[in-house]
């Protein structure tokens, strides 16, 4: 059996502020296993990203607030560790490369310095030759260790993403959130983050989730997945149940009308029609019925119940179990 390295139950998650209170995580359910990667996909303010930072603990303050649920991490729960505890854990079990990875690096400082600042933050083998280990982990991700001694604005932007991602995989985390890791990059070098992301899993056997628009990239590297729609997880189950599996979500159903068919010449993008609601004001029952196609008076009042066929997860009413 497979062993289940996270798993979050029924997380909702709101941002208060002036102008109210946003519903940004609405009970949302999923796990990850050892050596798993799963891809969790939605159009943008979707609420991955208040996702990850939730499991992370790295809400805003103030602003951001678990409402419920909980995240078990080797069957403990996040949400209720000290800070101390969580402190510890962040960084060496589980890491996180954020949306806006290059803005990470300290622009005055060599990439040597910030790497073996992460290293020293979490070292428990004092002793263990510290030029050595920088030198392994940019070779791992394809950089030449002669160039430690440069600085972020001497390399490309892949570059620079490939040493933030060295940085968070600096203490060997088990668990590695890495959210949109390749969206500021140009498509050669999307493609080459991706290879060095799957190398990786296969060479360190880290678990991850990758928090994406792109379901591109979820059919390049991931295991599982999750399609997020305001805040709730509409669909999710094994890369083969959404790509090749004959029953979708309509919302699913609509993102992939959007990716370009690589077969045909066109390259057709047909984004769904309409926008996310917005959190602060979220429709009644199933919140994507004001965008759907096959929407019925049900819809609009009674929200869905997860209808699930094997590995695969669907949160629609036209849907029942088998
Ligand atoms: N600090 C904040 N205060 C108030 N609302 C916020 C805050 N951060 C995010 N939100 C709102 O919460 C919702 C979810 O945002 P989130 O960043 O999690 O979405 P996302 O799926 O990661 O989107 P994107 O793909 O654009 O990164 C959005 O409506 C966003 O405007
Ligand atoms: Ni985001």
């Amino acid at each position: 059996m497979a062993e289940t390295l996270l798993e979050v139950k029924d997380l909702s998650v709101v941002y208060t502020s002036e102008e109210g209170i946003a519903r940004a995580v609405n009970g949302i359910t999923f796990s990850i296993d050892r050596r798993q990667t799963l891809g969790f996909v939605g159009e943008t303010g979707a609420g991955k990203t208040t996702t990850g930072l939730s499991i992370m603990r790295l809400l805003p303050e103030k602003a951001g607030q678990v409402e419920k649920g909980q995240v078990f991490y080797r069957g403990e729960d996040l949400l209720r560790l000290p800070e101390s505890a969580m402190r510890e854990l962040r960084g060496s079990r589980i890491a996180m490369i954020f949306q806006d990875p290059i803005s990470v690096l300290n622009p005055v400082m060599t990439i040597e310095r910030q790497i073996k600042e992460v290293l020293e933050a979490h070292d428990d083998h004092s002793g263990t030759n510290m030029e050595q280990r920088v030198d392994n982990l940019l070779k791992l991700v394809g950089i030449q260790p002669d160039r430690k001694k440069d600085y972020p604005h001497q390399f490309s932007g892949g570059m620079k993403q490939r040493i933030v991602i060295a940085m968070a995989l600096a203490c060997d985390p088990e668990l590695l959130i890495a959210d949109e890791p390749t969206t500021a990059l140009d498509v050669t070098i999307q493609a080459q983050v991706l290879d060095l992301v799957e190398e990786l899993k296969e060479r360190l056997g880290t678990s991850m989730m990758i928090i994406t628009h792109d379901l591109g990239i979820v059919a390049q590297v991931c295991d599982t997945v999750a399609v997020v729609y305001a805040g709730e997880i509409v669909e999710q189950g094994t890369v083969r149940d959404i790509f090749e599996g004959r029953r979708h979500h309509p919302y699913t159903e609509g993102l992939f009308g959007a990716i370009p068919d690589i077969k045909s010449e066109a390259r057709r993008l047909s984004p769904i029609e309409g926008a996310m609601p917005d959190p602060l004001d979220l429709p009644t029952g199933c919140k994507f019925h004001p965008r759907c196609r096959y929407c019925t008076e049900r819809c609009k009042t009674v929200h869905p119940p997860v209808c699930r066929v094997g590995t695969h997860e669907i949160a629609c009413h036209r849907f029942k179990e088998e």
